[in-house]
């Protein structure tokens, strides 16, 4: 059962429209992470369903309930949903025990309800109740800002970019913690984010928000392997765009035949794959038996530790230049002559 539903959802600015017609269904107990770039409209989708800001048009029902739509507005405070903000959301004046039963009934703040139950749920030890927010790390307070969204037993969790102001290391690690908090709970969520690592690994579904307009809705996977245009290809991930020709079911292009991962109408297309099905194999090695292979050499390589991205320049009439990621380990050396294959599917646009 769908805990939120959307259906035509509009918002305009002084005339300019900034949600178009928003259709979302979020099933419940699942965390459904809403990507897109910035100024695509995710703050002002977020407001709405908060109840911060007035719909122009369409309609919303969290749990079966209407919450917007034919002139209805619910207030925030009867929507039941929890809401953790980017940061300096904890009260400076209070501990994290009162900053977590902040906006429960005066009798459960009193009793401390849940507090050592809402900090284990975040992973944080049950004596860093009487800590002040200041005695804690950005990531450590950001989960006290998921128990006290989660205090009040919400229906849905509206999570705004948490995570961006953390460092890398604390954002993986806090990112876990609140992923398992979420699904320990039981919660329903959603996930507002610009940055697609972190949709791909936390969402169970994705939605991508472009100028306004949800493009695509899908698991992560379906989304990095089959996004539904170049752009968000080149979005959701790095992508290698090759000219070609699509014809029953698979497309060729100067890394030759590859099948499709969707079938597309037969005739001119951009071939889309991942620089990581790009194989590089060194003059010593052979390719798969029955692979295709390519001659290239190694213009440049950008060396990351646990991998290393390569500019390889095609050895065919055309010269094509391809970007390909190996394992770091593999990592060519520039101006070495190598051998290209390519692993699984493609993904093929239509062009004209
Ligand atoms: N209160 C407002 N008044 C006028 N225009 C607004 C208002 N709020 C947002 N906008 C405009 O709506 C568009 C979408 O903004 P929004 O903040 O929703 O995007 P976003 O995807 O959340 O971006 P970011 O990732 O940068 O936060 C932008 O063009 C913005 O200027």
């Amino acid at each position: 059962m769908s805990e939120l539903r959307i259906r035509g959802l509009h918002k305009s600015f002084d005339g300019h429209p900034v949600l178009h017609g928003i259709d979302l269904s979020v099933e419940r107990g699942t965390l459904l992470a809403l990507l897109g770039p910035s100024g695509s409209g995710k703050t002002t989708l977020l407001r709405v369903l908060c109840g911060f800001e007035r719909a122009d048009g369409g309609t919303v029902e969290i749990d079966g309930r209407r919450v917007v739509g034919d002139g209805l507005h619910l207030p925030s405070e009867q929507r039941r949903i929890g809401y953790v903000p980017q940061e300096g959301a904890l009260f400076p004046h209070l501990s994290v025990a009162d900053n977590i039963v902040f906006g429960l009934p005066r009798a459960q703040r009193r009793a401390r309800h849940r507090v050592a139950e809402l900090l284990e749920l975040v992973g944080l030890p049950a004596s860093f109740a009487t800590r002040a927010p200041q005695q804690l790390s950005g990531g450590q307070q950001q989960r006290v800002a998921l128990a006290r969204a989660l205090a009040p037993a919400p229906t849905l969790v509206m999570l705004d970019e948490p995570f961006s102001s953390l460092d890398a290391a604390l954002r993986l690690e806090t990112r876990q913690a609140v992923a398992q908090a979420l699904a320990a709970a039981g919660a329903t969520a959603v996930l507002v984010t610009h940055d697609q690592s972190e949709a791909l690994s936390m969402g169970h579904e994705v939605a991508v928000l472009w100028r306004g307009k949800l493009i695509q809705t899908a698991t992560p996977q379906t989304l990095y392997r089959q996004p539904v245009t170049r752009e968000l290809a080149s979005f959701v991930g790095e992508a290698v765009l090759l000219a070609g020709d699509a014809r029953g079911g698979s497309a060729t292009c100067e890394l030759g035949t590859l099948p499709l991962s969707v079938p597309v109408a037969d005739g001119a297309v951009d071939v889309m794959v991942r620089p990581e099905q790009i194989r590089v194999l060194h003059a010593h090695e052979a390719a798969p038996s029955g692979a295709p292979s390519f001659d290239a050499i190694v213009q440049d390589v950008v060396f990351q530790g646990q991998d290393a991205a390569v500019t390889l320049r095609m050895q065919s009439a055309a010269h094509t230049v391809v970007r390909a990621r190996v394992p770091g380990y593999r990592s060519p050396q520039p101006g070495e002559r190598v051998t290209l294959t390519v692993d699984g599917d493609a993904t093929a646009y239509p062009r004209g």
